[in-house]
């Protein structure tokens, strides 16, 4: 049975940060791959400053590039927005799959405002990555607070969920927001012809 990683992100734009992390997860944890789910709108962001999907998710083929990372942009296909959603929908669509969620510590801080999140937990395992500035306030969350108990090593993710795992890592500081600060035209970049064909929910076939 494949294992995949999914690294669900604005990728606004993207950046080595979520390669690393990608990387790193499908070598500690065994991965086959990792999906990066460019998504059509955080629900926790506002709408302005974010560039086009399509831009989005041209960036985000270009950094992961020859890599095992595959970038799809499912949750328009699926008309999902809320992570909870999508992962019931991927789990229904890719039956012989297991799935394992992939972020970064800024979002295991604020994951207990997420919708359903105690939902999200009990469909697949997690990984955290260490983000530098984010350690503290994402072990002292109150999500955390509730996934403590089912805190295993990295090599045990792999089992029945809730299982978190949080995996040691050389934390890079890099980040969209500072990418977007030095260069606020990054998306120009990605003309209509680059991008041609980018947005696509489709990951097999
Ligand atoms: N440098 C990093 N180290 C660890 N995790 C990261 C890093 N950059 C991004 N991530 C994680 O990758 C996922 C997608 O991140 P996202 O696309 O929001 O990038 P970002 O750099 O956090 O963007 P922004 O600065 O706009 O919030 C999130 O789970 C985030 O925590
Ligand atoms: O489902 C939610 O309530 C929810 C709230 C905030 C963020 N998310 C998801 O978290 C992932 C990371 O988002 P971002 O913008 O921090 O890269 C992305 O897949 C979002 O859809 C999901």
């Amino acid at each position: 049975m494949k294992v995949t990683g999914l690294l669900g992100g604005s990728f606004n734009p993207a950046h080595r940060g979520h390669r690393s992390i990608s990387l790193a997860a499908i070598e500690r944890l065994a991965l086959d791959e990792v999906w990066w789910l460019v998504s059509p709108g955080n629900p926790l962001k506002p709408v302005a400053g974010m560039a086009p999907l399509r831009a989005r998710v041209a960036s985000a083929k270009r950094v992961a590039r020859r890599a095992p990372i595959r970038v799809t942009a499912i949750e328009r296909e699926l008309g999902t927005r809320y992570t909870i959603d999508t992962l019931r929908a991927l789990v229904r669509r890719y039956p012989r799959r297991r799935f394992v969620w992939l972020m970064g510590a800024d979002n295991l801080a604020q994951f207990h405002r997420w919708r359903n999140w105690r939902g999200i937990a009990r469909t697949v395992p997690i990984a955290v990555f260490a983000r530098p500035g984010y350690e503290a306030k994402a072990m002292a969350s109150p999500s955390m607070a509730w996934l403590r108990p089912y805190r295993v090593p990295p090599h045990a993710l792999r089992g029945t969920p809730p299982r978190l795992a949080w995996l040691r890592f050389d934390p890079d500081p890099i980040s969209a927001t500072a990418l977007r600060a030095a260069d606020p035209d990054w998306a120009n970049r990605y003309s209509d012809a680059h991008a041609r064909d980018g947005v696509t929910g489709r990951i097999i076939g």
